[in-house]
């Protein structure tokens, strides 16, 4: 029997204990905007894809250690990751984001806006992949970034990951969430009822596999929000 405990408890399969870390450590210093965007998306539907607070905060520590300045989105939804990203980039920093879908970004726009980081945010209505495409197309563009989040659909990850490979400075970093989809990887296949999320954990896990053995890469599956794959490019 499909256990939906761990979608609402968190990787840690406790919800109590991903409460105490959520109101100790991340909500008290939650930047407001955020806290405001994250309230407005609670009330839109699939309001739980938006990225977990706890991993945002790790994102954020990142971004700031790498001085990240150019960066790049894919999967904005309302727009949670992105918001944090651009409250961790210098002020002539950029960031490339990519969604088919601008309906939800405009959710969470006006508290972008507020925020005063509109300006460093470059939104296109669009798949990711044709876009990175044309990116590659330009020289200029390869090892030009410094940082990449990737969260949208879950089969096309290796398919980012060889375009972001070129894309990302020596150096950089490419995270990709979702990785651990609610801790099913590790289930017997059996254990998952709905097809669509059976589709998923074979995704990530076809993913986690490829990943594990790219020697281009350093890796750090962390099992935080619902498993972030940090990779440094190392050469
Ligand atoms: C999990 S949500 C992203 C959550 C977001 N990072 C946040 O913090 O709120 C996934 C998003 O991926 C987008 N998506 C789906 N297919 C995509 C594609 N081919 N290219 C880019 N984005 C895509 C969806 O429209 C959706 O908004
Ligand atoms: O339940 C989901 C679904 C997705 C998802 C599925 C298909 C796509 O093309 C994009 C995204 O992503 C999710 C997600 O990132 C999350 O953190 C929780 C749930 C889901």
């Amino acid at each position: 029997m499909e256990n939906l405990a761990s979608k609402y408890d968190g990787i840690l399969q406790s919800g109590n204990l991903t409460k105490y870390i959520l109101e100790t450590s991340v909500y008290p210093r939650e930047p407001e905007s955020l806290k405001e965007l994250r309230n407005a998306t609670a009330s839109y539907p699939m309001h739980f894809m938006g990225t977990h607070p706890d991993a945002g905060k790790l994102m954020g520590i990142l971004l700031k250690l790498l001085n990240a300045k150019k960066t790049i989105e894919i999967g904005v939804f309302t727009g949670y990751s992105l918001l944090l990203t651009a409250l961790n980039i210098p002020d002539d920093g950029k960031i490339i984001a990519l969604d088919p879908d601008r309906k939800a970004y405009e959710v969470g726009l006006p508290f972008i806006k507020k925020a005063g980081v509109e300006h460093k945010i470059d939104f296109t209505e669009s798949p990711a992949l044709p876009v990175l495409d044309k990116l590659l197309e330009d020289p200029s563009n390869d090892e030009n970034f410094d940082f990449a989040f990737v969260d949208a659909d879950k089969h096309n990850y290796w398919n980012y990951h060889e375009r972001l490979i070129k894309l990302i400075k020596i150096g950089g970093l490419i995270i990709y969430d979702n990785t651990l989809w609610g801790g099913t990887v590790a289930w017997p296949e059996e254990a998952l009822l709905d097809p669509r999320r059976k589709k998923v954990r074979q995704d990530a896990i076809a993913f986690n596999n490829a990943i594990a053995s790219d020697t281009r890469i350093e890796i750090c599956l962390a099992s935080i929000g619902d498993g972030f794959t940090i990779c440094r490019r190392a050469h």
